[in-house]
């Protein structure tokens, strides 16, 4: 049997269920909205369980579900060394988002990262302590900045309603997957510029491993997949 998990609400869920049913596989909710249980229809072999987009990449990598759909930036950000453990079976063309920083909008001179690492040193200086970035993201920002030698900062943990912290006043700087720019534009913050985002992130299928064999190839040759 293979176990396929897949976030147990929203957007994620929807898409990803629709995804599997453009393939022939039927995958629903066994019972109502508050019933974690799934059922899978189309394919002998398959279970479906329903689990937080935030739990997906720890229980692929511990092997308690062979497949799972989540967002890169979840893998990325949960896993130190993911793709020894996982493996990207196909970007799903859906859950696009960018991880980005952001400031307040009325910071006129902070526009680049270089604006905003010089902005980081002033601010410690000034106020005695460092400059604050919300994010949930820990580790893939501060590799990020940690390349562009951004030093002067700490994180403060925000795990949802992070664009809300600046007005709050629990941080002076944001950094969280925007797609639309809405929340953004809603708080008052803007993007800092710089090559790339801190990761570019879409829903991918991933597989464990350690579990890649004939039943994994039968699921993905169903689907019109190669295992990689
Ligand atoms: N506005 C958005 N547009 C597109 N994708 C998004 C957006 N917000 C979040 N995502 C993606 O959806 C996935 C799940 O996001 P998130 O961590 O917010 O989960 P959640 O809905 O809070 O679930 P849970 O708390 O149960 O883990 C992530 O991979 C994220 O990149
Ligand atoms: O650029 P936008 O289209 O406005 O999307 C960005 C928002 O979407 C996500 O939040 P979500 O609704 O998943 O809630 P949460 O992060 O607070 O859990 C993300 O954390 C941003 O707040």
């Amino acid at each position: 049997m293979i176990r396929l998990g897949v976030p147990s609400k929203g957007r994620l869920m929807e898409l990803t269920f629709d995804w599997f049913a453009a393939r022939g596989v039927t995958l629903s909710r066994s019972g109502s909205d508050r019933d974690y249980g799934g059922r899978v229809e189309g394919i002998d072999g398959l279970q479906l369980v329903l689990l937080s987009a935030g739990e997906i990449p720890r229980e692929l990598a511990v092997g308690r579900i062979e497949l799972g759909v989540t967002g890169q930036d979840l893998v990325r950000e949960r896993l130190v060394g993911w793709r020894s453990d996982l493996a990207e079976i196909a970007p799903l063309g859906f859950g696009h988002a960018d991880l980005i920083l952001a400031v307040p909008e009325c910071w006129r001179d902070c526009e680049t990262l270089d604006d905003f690492a010089s902005i980081a040193r002033d601010f410690r200086a000034a106020h005695g302590f460092r400059l604050r970035i919300a994010t949930k993201y820990h580790r893939l920002v501060r590799a990020w900045l940690a390349e562009a030698e951004v030093a002067d900062y700490q994180l403060v943990d925000s795990q949802g309603a992070t664009e809300g912290t600046v007005a709050n006043q629990t941080a002076e700087a944001i950094a969280d997957i925007t797609s639309s720019g809405e929340t953004l534009r809603a708080n008052a913050l803007k993007i800092i510029e710089h090559d790339n985002p801190i990761l570019r992130s879409q829903a991918v299928l991933f597989a464990n491993r350690a579990a890649m064999g004939a039943e994994l190839d039968r699921v993905l040759t169903h689907l019109g997949l190669a295992a990689r």
